[in-house]
């Protein structure tokens, strides 16, 4: 083919595999800047409705699809030779995902878009995709991203962080005017950070809801990253990926804001409300992943979100309980 030829010809389509918000409006952020993209969600009627209306209505209501987004049902169509692939589902259901489409994203970059720990094993996404594709190449995508905010063309900066040689290749394919896209090397510590943030936003939550106060949900916040340090530390994570935008970036936005379903869900719990439903808070499970992986190690304020879902403690004893722990020394290493 001449160079002329493929200009004409383009680079194959991304494939984003998931139809929800995060999936959604990946693939409409791309899109937008021009990069031809196929979203693939497994329901057809559903996905039927997109194509006739071009939005997704369900999660980004009102928002127009860009031309260059082609939606489908159909796994073949969304996956293309060459071109990386967007896995857009919840932690709890990749496992499930990966083992039923094997053999179709066998060989492909897999760019891994959840934020969580797999209940019952305590493994994180690039782990799971493992067990189930062993030599499977991975990028993990994370940072402070509302759906909301990409669907309508607001700017924010993500961490692709891969061992992958092809990774400034990804990094170039997935940057476009409204996101800025840096290259990490640290996978295990993206995936920490982010699965970690939504733990430490529901306690947030939880101190709001409860009407303890702005400067109560700062000192939360702060000691909880001290948590997240010290946890993922421990697990080999790099500490500047944690002070990046995939751990301090992400933390910020999803502790701070009521447009995050796991702060949301905190609220609810300490206003004494009752939680929305059929909605994906990947910080509840992840809380029970690390409550059950880490028994007896010093982790109060994720411990303390475990107990409170479980309902073993309530939001008011919560905070008495944290607030009349030993003194001790500031630091996040012990
Ligand atoms: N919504 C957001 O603002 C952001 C979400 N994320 C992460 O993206 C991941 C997905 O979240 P959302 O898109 O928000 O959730 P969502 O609940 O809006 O969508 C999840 C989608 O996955 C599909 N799904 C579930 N199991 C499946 C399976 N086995 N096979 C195929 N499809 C399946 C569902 O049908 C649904 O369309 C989560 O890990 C979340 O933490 C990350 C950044 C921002
Ligand atoms: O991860 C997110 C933003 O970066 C989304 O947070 P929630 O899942 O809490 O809505």
């Amino acid at each position: 083919m001449t160079g002329t030829a493929q200009r004409r010809a383009g680079p194959p389509a991304i494939g984003v595999l998931g139809a929800g918000a995060f999936g959604t409006a990946l693939a409409m952020t791309l899109a937008a800047a021009g990069q031809p993209v196929v979203l693939w969600g497994r329901d057809a009627a559903r996905m039927a409705g997109m194509a006739a209306t071009r939005q997704n209505a369900a999660h980004l209501p009102g928002i127009r699809f860009p031309d260059t987004l082609t939606v489908s049902a159909a796994i073949p169509e969304a996956i293309r030779p060459g071109a990386p692939l967007l896995l857009a589902v919840p932690t709890q259901a990749l496992r499930g995902f990966v083992a039923e489409h094997r053999a179709a994203l066998q060989g492909h970059m897999l760019v891994l878009c959840c934020k969580g720990i797999e209940l019952g094993t305590g493994l994180l996404p690039s782990q799971v995709v493992a067990a189930e594709l062993p030599g499977a190449r991975v990028a993990v995508l994370s940072g402070p991203s509302f759906a909301a905010d990409l669907a309508i063309g607001k700017p924010t900066a993500l961490t692709l962080a891969t061992l992958d040689p092809a990774g400034p290749e990804v990094q170039d394919r997935l940057s476009t005017p409204a996101l800025r896209i840096y290259l990490g090397a640290d996978p295990l510590g993206a995936q920490l950070g982010g699965a970690l943030k939504n733990v430490i936003a529901i306690a947030a939550g939880v101190v709001m809801g409860a009407g303890l106060g702005e400067s109560a949900r700062a000192a939360l916040v702060t000691r909880g990253f001290a948590e997240l340090l010290r946890l993922a530390m421990a697990r080999g994570a790099r500490q500047d990926t944690l002070f990046g935008l995939s751990g301090f970036g992400d933390l910020m936005l999803t502790c701070f804001s009521a447009t995050s379903r796991n702060y949301s869900l905190g609220l609810a719990l300490g206003a004494g409300l009752p939680p929305a439903t059929g909605v994906t808070v990947e910080g509840a499970a992840t809380a029970r992943a690390v409550a059950a992986a880490t028994p007896g190690q010093d982790l109060p304020v994720l411990h303390m979100v475990a107990a409170l879902l479980r309902g073993d403690v309530a939001p008011a004893e919560a905070m008495g309980q944290l607030m009349s722990r030993p003194q001790k020394r500031e630091g996040w290493q012990d």
